[in-house]
């Protein structure tokens, strides 16, 4: 018989209602310290650095007390509590973002269960679990597209999820065509000049869908098989079919204007028994892209993206929550890992995507209206762990040596930053307690549009009558109006662009470039219009009124979800 991690307390944790459905949270942060190679070398962080974590995990931290503290103590709460957690490992390479989300190398044996990481033990304690079924899928991104890792590395085209999932990502598609030769540097008329590769304006862009579309209808030719062209896609006639009958289901996607981001048609496994948890492990270690540098020898070179599906059922009534553990890829000075060739271009790659998830973040915690999540797939996909509805968790993996010491910085800005993230986060099934949000939809909507009554009658801030600075008062105000029409016109132009990519019809990449030029002003005009906001003529709303909209705000995504 296969051993357990645990063998007390198994279930418990999961069943029974919680007092705590709270619905405003911050993700959670936690620190790991990776024990020095060398041990004369110091791997203490306290008093070197500010942050200030959730949990702070010593060198000498064990996995068993890794899970008592990330998983047992937080994200089991929550799915206890009907909400969808992620639990994120952030941090340089080699700092331990596998060793803690998997194990050690070779650690994945029924023998060796001290030492596995906190996914195996998640899933056996969910497998132990009385009432519950699980089901799992593997998603790597690699070079910014993404892959099945349970099915041969089969690769997935990102989707927007709330809409049609069949709608493809644009941008990861778009990335996916590299323009070399005559297209890269192309004249466009609207610049007049040569465009520079990576270049999204609407004449590189179509440029870039037509060699594209040469180039699958050569490949066509070669393999002897027919193109259907543009127009008529089977595969994509087949993601409609699929999106359509998915709509029919009690399950179907939430249909709002905030678009969330998923993967199409990975392979999902039920997992049965300890030895289905540790061969779907192994499966996922082995088929990830991996290479050996100088700081780390087996070196993960793609964000592993693992989704647990927890079906409850308890008394004829069935809950489906989801739970998501992403091992990032880790940020890497070439310097340092001396890497060369691929190995290199992959570094510059998951920099890239890491750069995005930094920006993200930024925006987040600097609570800009638009969030950069479309600038890569591992931002997209992650869209919901970091601005969505899912209870997160993410452990900052660090090595805590001082030769290290610029990259621990970086990361532990990175957690400082996420840190200050609040999210108004909702139970899906969950019977929440707070009076604002219990009760149906009718009357949730009433106490909605009451709500926004009594907002009028608070002090909203603004320009000080009393300042006397009028042109800076003119131009935030004639700021702000345009960066409202800004706000508005890109609102039109994200729905055209999803219009014309549902219909098949419609310039796509005409319309994704407009949508990316309108994105850049909106940046550009609230960057000017938050500057002006520091000045001294600008009044901050009163506390009544952020209270009153941060609860306005909660009551709509508790209703967003009743759709
Ligand atoms: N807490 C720890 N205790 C013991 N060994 C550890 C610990 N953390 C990491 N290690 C070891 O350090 C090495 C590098 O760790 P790991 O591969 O998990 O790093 P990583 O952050 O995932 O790196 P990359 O981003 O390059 O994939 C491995 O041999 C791992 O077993």
């Amino acid at each position: 018989m296969l051993p357990s991690v645990r063998k007390s307390g198994v279930g418990s944790r999961l069943s029974g209602n919680s007092s705590n459905t709270a619905s405003s949270y911050q993700i959670s942060v936690g620190v790991r310290i990776r024990p020095s190679r060398f041990p004369e070398l110091p791997s203490s962080l306290e008093t070197r650095h500010f942050l200030r974590p959730n949990h702070l995990m010593q060198p000498e931290t064990t996995q068993d007390s890794m899970y008592d503290t990330l998983v047992v103590n937080d994200m089991l709460l929550k799915l206890r509590d009907n909400f969808s957690t992620s639990m994120i490992a952030y941090g340089q390479t080699g700092s331990g973002k596998t060793h803690t989300i998997f194990g050690p190398e070779g650690c994945l044996r029924p023998d060796k269960s001290i030492d596995w990481g906190l996914m195996p033990r998640l899933l056996e304690e969910l497998l132990n679990t009385e009432n519950i079924s699980v089901s799992v899928s593997a998603v790597e991104v690699y070079q910014d597209l993404a892959y099945d890792l349970l099915n041969n590395s089969a690769p997935l085209t990102v989707g927007t999820k709330g809409r049609d999932q069949h709608t493809e990502s644009m941008s990861a598609k778009m990335k996916n065509v590299k323009v070399a030769g005559p297209l890269a540097g192309q004249k466009g008329a609207s610049s007049g000049g040569a465009h520079p590769a990576g270049c999204y304006c609407c004449y590189c862009e179509r440029a870039k869908m037509k060699k594209q579309e040469d180039f699958k209808k050569m490949m066509a030719e070669r393999r002897g098989e027919p193109y259907f062209g543009k127009g008529v896609d089977p595969f994509k006639d087949a993601l409609k079919k699929k999106a359509s009958s998915s709509s029919q289901s009690p399950n179907r996607a939430r249909r709002s204007s905030s678009v969330d981001y998923a993967t199409v048609g990975e392979k999902v496994q039920t997992l049965k028994d300890v030895s289905a948890i540790l061969a779907f492990c192994r499966t996922v270690e082995l088929s990830r892209a991996s290479a050996s540098h100088d700081l780390n020898e087996r070196s993960s070179r793609s964000h592993c993206l693992v989704t647990v599906h927890v079906i409850t059922t308890v008394g004829g009534k069935t809950t489906h929550n989801k739970c998501l553990l992403v091992d990032l890829a880790g940020s890497e000075r070439i310097a340092k890992s001396k890497v060369e060739g691929v190995e290199k271009a992959q570094a510059i790659e998951i920099n890239k995507s890491l750069s995005a998830l930094g920006r993200v973040v930024k925006s987040l915690a600097a609570k800009n209206s638009h969030v950069p999540y479309r600038d890569s797939t591992l931002t997209m996909l992650l869209k919901d762990s970091f601005g969505g509805r899912a209870s997160t968790t993410v452990v900052i993996c660090v090595s805590g040596v001082e030769a290290h010491d610029e990259e621990t910085v970086r990361s532990l800005q990175f957690g400082e930053r996420l840190g200050g993230v609040r999210r108004s986060t909702v139970a899906r099934n969950a019977s929440v307690s707070d009076a604002n949000l219990s009760g149906g939809k009718a009357e949730l909507e009433e106490r909605l549009s009451a709500m926004k009554a009594e907002l009028e009658g608070l002090d909203a801030g603004g320009v000080d009558p009393s300042a006397t600075n009028p042109a800076a008062i003119r131009k935030f105000e004639k700021d702000s109006k345009r960066l409202k029409a800004l706000g508005d016109r890109l609102k039109a132009a994200e729905a055209s662009e999803y219009d014309a990519g549902r219909k098949g019809g419609g310039d796509v990449a005409t319309l994704r470039a407009q949508w990316t030029h309108l994105n850049d002003d909106v940046e550009r005009v609230k960057g000017a219009v938050d500057r002006l906001t520091k000045r001294p003529f600008w009044r901050e709303p009163s506390k009544a009124w952020q209270r009153k909209d941060r609860e306005i705000r909660e009551l709509e995504g508790r209703l967003s979800l009743m759709l």
